[in-house]
This record gives structure tokens, sequence and C-alpha cells, in this order.
């Protein structure tokens, strides 16, 4: 079988561009990204509690960060759309299927990392990962070849021919990984998937999951805490707090600063080139970390600075445009009102139905 350069075979390539297209529409000249997933007025309660409160959202293709504290009803969310919790309300589509009524079909597509360990005592990495592909259809021997594969993908070794109770945190989570992947879904949805991996593992998870969306066409929900994580590899937003929707947005979108802001890195006493920005009209913030932020001054702007620093023989390390951040946001979002930012993916799909 030949390989797609990443350890993925090249029919699983073939495969995701087949799906890819069934989800991207062309007219003349504009392109019309249909949705992976869009449902409305999900309402879950455990026992009389709800865990979800008549939730609505769209996720785009490509990578979404499913952020929110803990509690905020992600795994509830993730549950409902596989169908392993029974909703109180709600309808929609995911990945074309008609939410919930086709919630079989929807599984067969859709490659689901739980959060909690799931495997069998006494079997080895490989067998449990050929389980899986045999439990979604494939015959015994492809279905091996295939688990190899994915071992291979997911960078197993001899270790994969041990039993699974005598594996690392790390190897647990990159097992559940094959597994979710084992039979080439569309979509994944990834819980916690980095969760007690250390920095090389979670660098080298992170790096998996943009493989597969950007070489390999599929789609990934990735409910998470690590907000560096969400950085790294999203491109859209999803924050549920309290199981309602917050914000649904673009990385990008939410990276924005309101207005144009230069981060500027100084190597010593940056007090003279701070003197210089404030005189011209520009506000200067500095950070605990001694960096400066200078606020409506355009990225395009930068000679500028290259000329206050020359008069006020300040040394620049660093300049670049400054990102609004992650954390701050989360933070001001999980303890604001409610307010529920802009979609631009969900704009972007209305605009075109
Ligand atoms: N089986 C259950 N029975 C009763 N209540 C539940 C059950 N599962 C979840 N809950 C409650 O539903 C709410 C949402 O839980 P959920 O696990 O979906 O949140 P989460 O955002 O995934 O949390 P975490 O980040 O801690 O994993 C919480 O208040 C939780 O206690």
């Amino acid at each position: 079988m030949m390989e797609s350069g990443d350890g993925l075979p090249n029919h699983c390539a073939i495969a995701t561009v087949t799906i890819h297209a069934c989800f991207v529409i062309h007219y003349v000249g504009v392109v019309i990204i249909d949705a992976v997933v869009q449902v409305e007025g999900i309402t879950k309660l455990y026992r009389g509690v709800p865990a979800l409160r008549d939730v609505s959202l769209t996720v785009a293709p490509g990578i979404t960060g499913l952020l929110g504290p803990n509690g905020s009803g992600k795994s509830t969310m993730i549950k409902a759309l596989l169908g392993l919790v029974k909703t109180q309300s709600g309808a929609g589509q995911v990945l074309g299927h008609t939410w919930p009524g086709d919630v079989r079909q929807i599984r067969d597509l859709v490659g689901y990392l739980p959060e909690d360990d799931c495997y069998i005592t006494g079997l080895v990495g490989v067998e449990s990962v050929a389980l899986m592909a045999r439990l979604s259809g494939l015959a015994g021997t492809e279905a091996l070849r295939r688990a190899h594969e994915m071992m291979d993908f997911c960078d197993f070794g001899e270790e994969r021919y041990r039993e699974i109770q005598s594996y690392s945190t790390g190897m647990r989570q990159k097992l559940k990984f094959a597994q979710a992947l084992v039979h080439d879904p569309p979509l994944m949805i990834l819980d916690e998937p980095t969760t007690g991996l250390d920095p090389d593992q979670r660098a080298a998870m992170l790096s998996r999951i943009g493989t597969l969306a950007r070489r390999h066409g599929k789609s990934v929900i990735l409910s998470t805490h690590i907000l560096p994580d969400v950085r790294a590899v999203c491109d859209n937003v999803i924050i549920l707090v309290g199981g309602t929707v917050r914000v649904v947005d673009s990385l990008e979108n939410l990276s924005r600063p309101s207005s144009p802001t230069l981060h500027v890195t100084t190597l010593g006493d940056s007090s003279g080139l701070v003197a210089k920005a404030t005189d011209a009209g520009f506000l200067v913030l500095q950070s605990d970390d001694g960096s400066l932020r200078i606020e409506g001054i355009e990225a395009t702007d930068t000679e500028r600075v290259w000329q206050w620093a020359a008069e006020t023989q300040t040394s620049i390390r660093r300049m670049q445009p400054a990102l609004n951040s992650l954390d701050k946001i989360f933070m001001d979002v999980a303890k604001g009102p409610q307010s529920l930012l802009t979609n631009d993916a969900t704009e972007s799909l209305n605009a075109g139905q």
C-alpha cells in the first residue's frame, strides 16, 4: 500500500477527499462551506438538572476547539451528538444525516476518543485497535493491516504487542486515538486527547490532529481545557458555560485586537521608547514580563517604532502584531454575563443557505 507521506495510507487520503467534496459546494465563483454539525435547541437534563440548556450551534469544517469550565456540558454535548445520552429536545444534522434520528449512521462516520480509558483487559495494543476495525465492518486481515497502519501513524513501536494494562498514560491516549481513527472517519470528536501527556507527546498528538485536518480533510472537534492546544491547531472555537453556548467564532476573529496593536519585546530599559510612543499619542501598556503593547499603531507602521528605538538607544528583540490572549477571552466569557459573540463561521454558513 502506498503511503501519503505522513504514515497514513493513500486510500485514507482518497476517502477524505471524497468526503470533503460532499461538504464543499462550488457555485460560479463562490465557495459555500457546508456545516459538519448544525443542531438547534438541545436540552439535556440529568434527573431534572440541566446540563445543556437550549443549545444551538454550527460546527464548520476544520478543527474546532470545544472549551468550557468544568461541568459546563462539553462531554454531555459530545455524548448527545453521538446518541450516547438521550436529550429532552433538539434537532439538526451531523455530516448530512438527520440528528438524532440517524444517530447510528452518524456514529459510523465519527471517530470518538472518550475522556476515560476504554480497553478490554488482556488484549495487546494492536489487537485492541484491530477489534475496533472489525467492529466497524473491516474483515479480519484488512482490520489487522489497518490497525498496524494506525499504530505506525501514532508512533507505536514494539509496544503494540504489549498488554494495554502495562501502557503509560501517553500510550493509552495514543491507543484511543488509533482506535478512533481506524475506520477512517471524516469527523473526529476528541475529548481531552492531550490530558496527561508530556510536552513532546503533546506536541506529537497536536501534530497528528493537524495532519488529519490539513492533509486529509478531516474535521475535528477538540474538547480541551488546554488553551495553548487550541491556539496551536484550532480554526474555530466554541465556548460553553453552564450548559449554554457563549462563543462561536473563528480563532482569527477572537485573536484580533479591537484596534491595531504591536507587541514589542525589548532588551533592557524601554522607558525612552515608551515616552516616544506616548508623546506620539499612542497608548502603551507594559506587561509583567516587560514587553510592550503599543495600541492604535498599524503593523505596517513599524518604521516609526524602529526610529523611536534608534533615537532612545533601545534594543528591540521582537516586534509583531499583538493577539488577544485566549486565556483572557476564556476567563472573561466564563465569568461574564450572557455574551454571545458573533460567529463568522456560522455567518458564512448562513450566508450561503
Ligand atoms: N451521568 C450524569 N448524571 C448526573 N449528572 C451528570 C452526569 N454527567 C454529567 N453530569 C452533570 O452535567 C453537567 C455537565 O457535565 P459534563 O461532564 O458534560 O461537563 P464537562 O464540561 O465535560 O466537564 P469537565 O470539563 O469537568 O469534563 C455537570 O454538572 C455534571 O455534574
